[in-house]
């Protein structure tokens, strides 16, 4: 059972062997752009500006789009290019806007050359074709944009195999496989339904790493909150960079009317903070996005340590005899036969874990409570433990998973502390090492709390003492109460 209750939990992803961490493979560039970045993060001077970028502002400022409002100008930082202050810029302060025939979204695709095509494709796809298309085209009309766009980011979708071998034993890592997969099926697909059949619109030399640069751009690029039909990339707004000093999502952007009687729209950015003329804007990405999750769509993590999380697999086993009871059971509280919980570091379990595992290894003498008549109050019964060989048992196989998936990393913790005290080390190095740190943490963590918890098993209340408390038969003190024949 214990194989089915935490299916993910040993990450199986392995690749080739380790490397020592000073391999040169690691010192690739940022970005594949050929201007260089400045090597001192604080300052405020910045490189002159690449021919490529010079010639999209002009475009910009022929076009309108930069006017005497905009409060920005486009710069060279250490994290590729960004937008700097013009002047001082108050908080909440209206930076740039960008009207809606500038952006590249689902909608405008529509209406494009390849709109005809494109319907009925997911809208990431389409607007993933039309960067790709615009990018192979010579003579394109976007050809100032596409040009300062990055070839790659430290996004680990990008990352060689011997990169990804620094991060074995993580789940990025699987994740990271996971998502190429899915894009190289999706490419599969769109390959033979669009590209193929339509070689008079698509230049013939569309590859899947073609469709992986557009699906990396988009990641990193597309405002996060607008997906869907809403995903939109907005020239200049999207050179805005990530700071974890910047706490709040609110004020960063919206979209609104271009004016009274007008229908069209306006992207509109604001500095979520007050900046200096000739220091950078910043916003924040976003807030909910684990160092993980930052790492595969933007090629970053944080330091901030609850950016560290690992997320749990649970599952209720097909084989197990009560599947169906301990089915419904997690549907009626919102949860399905698989469950993901993320911990996070230096956060409690999320509340309905406790209760789903404690489901999941619900058997024995206990499963008298799976019964229907129990269907209204067993989620409020699992929130407490249940009886002592439940609670060890789930105790034991959280940290059998545990230790299982520390086994699966080639360094500890201490170890990757020391790399990045030493310092010097590549982006991407910088990651994997972070990552790994942060996963072997929670994983830590959580074996920490069912170790303590396993210590407890003795003097823990379950069930039956509880019910019988209710009925009025056992005292605060744990006594049975007899009732003497008068
Ligand atoms: C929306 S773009 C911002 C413009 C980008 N810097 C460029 O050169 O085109 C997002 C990308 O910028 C970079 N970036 C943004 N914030 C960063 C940060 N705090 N640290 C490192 N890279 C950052 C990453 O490459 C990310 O994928």
């Amino acid at each position: 059972m214990s194989s089915a209750l935490l299916s993910s939990l040993s990450p199986s992803v392995f690749l080739s062997p380790t490397r020592t961490p000073k391999n040169p493979i690691f010192s690739v560039l940022r970005h594949k752009r050929t201007f260089s970045l400045v090597s001192s993060l604080h300052s405020p001077e910045f490189d002159p500006l690449p021919p490529a970028v010079q010639t999209f502002w002009q475009w910009l400022s022929r076009e309108g789009v930069v006017s005497a409002k905009t409060r920005v100008r486009p710069g060279v930082v250490p994290e590729g290019l960004g937008l700097i202050a013009e002047r001082d810029i108050g908080k909440n302060e209206v930076v740039l806007e960008v009207p809606n025939k500038f952006w590249i979204n689902p909608d405008n695709v529509a209406e494009s050359e390849i709109g005809k095509v494109c319907s009925g494709l997911k809208p990431w796809i389409s607007v993933a074709l039309f960067l790709i298309r615009e990018k192979l085209i010579e003579e394109s009309k976007w050809r100032v944009y596409i040009d300062v766009l990055p070839q790659e980011t430290n996004s680990t979708i990008f990352w060689s195999d011997e990169e990804l071998s620094e991060l074995r034993g993580t789940q990025l890592l699987s994740t990271t496989l996971s998502v190429k997969e899915y894009v190289q099926n999706e490419f599969v697909k769109v390959e033979e339904d669009v590209i193929t059949p339509n070689k008079q619109i698509f230049p013939s030399s569309t590859t899947f790493d073609d469709f992986l640069w557009a699906f990396g751009i988009l990641r990193s690029r597309a405002f996060s909150r607008l997906r869907g039909q809403n995903l939109v990339v907005v020239p200049l707004a999207d050179f805005v960079n990530h700071s974890a000093s910047i706490t709040t999502e609110d004020y960063a952007y919206e979209i609104k009317g271009a004016g009274l009687f007008s229908k069209n729209l306006l992207f509109s950015l604001r500095s979520p903070v007050a900046v200096k003329a000739g220091e950078q804007v910043y916003i924040q990405y976003d807030l909910g996005k684990s160092n993980a999750e930052l790492a595969l769509d933007y090629g970053f993590i944080e330091s901030t340590s609850d950016r560290n999380a690992y997320t749990l697999t649970l599952e209720i086993s097909k084989s197990d005899p009560f599947y169906e009871d301990k089915l419904d059971i997690a549907e009626s509280n919102g949860l399905g036969e698989t469950a993901y919980f993320d911990v996070v570091l230096g956060h409690p379990l999320p509340p309905a874990m406790l209760p789903y595992l404690r489901l999941v290894a619900l058997g024995g003498t206990d499963s008298f409570l799976l019964e229907s008549v129990f269907r209204n109050t067993i989620w409020g019964h699992l929130e407490l433990p249940i009886s002592q060989a439940n609670e060890e048992l789930i105790c034991r196989v959280v940290r059998d998973a545990c230790k299982a998936a520390l086994s699966g990393f080639h360094t500890t913790i201490n170890e990757d502390e020391d790399l990045r005290k030493r310092g010097n080390l590549s982006p991407r190095l910088e990651i994997a090492v972070g990552i790994r740190a942060g996963e072997k943490k929670v994983l830590q963590q959580i074996d920490e709390i069912f170790k303590e918890r396993e210590t407890e098993l003795d003097t823990l209340e379950y069930y039956q003492e509880r019910r019988l408390k209710d009925l009025g038969l056992v005292g605060e003190q744990g006594e049975i109460i007899f009732w003497e024949p008068k």
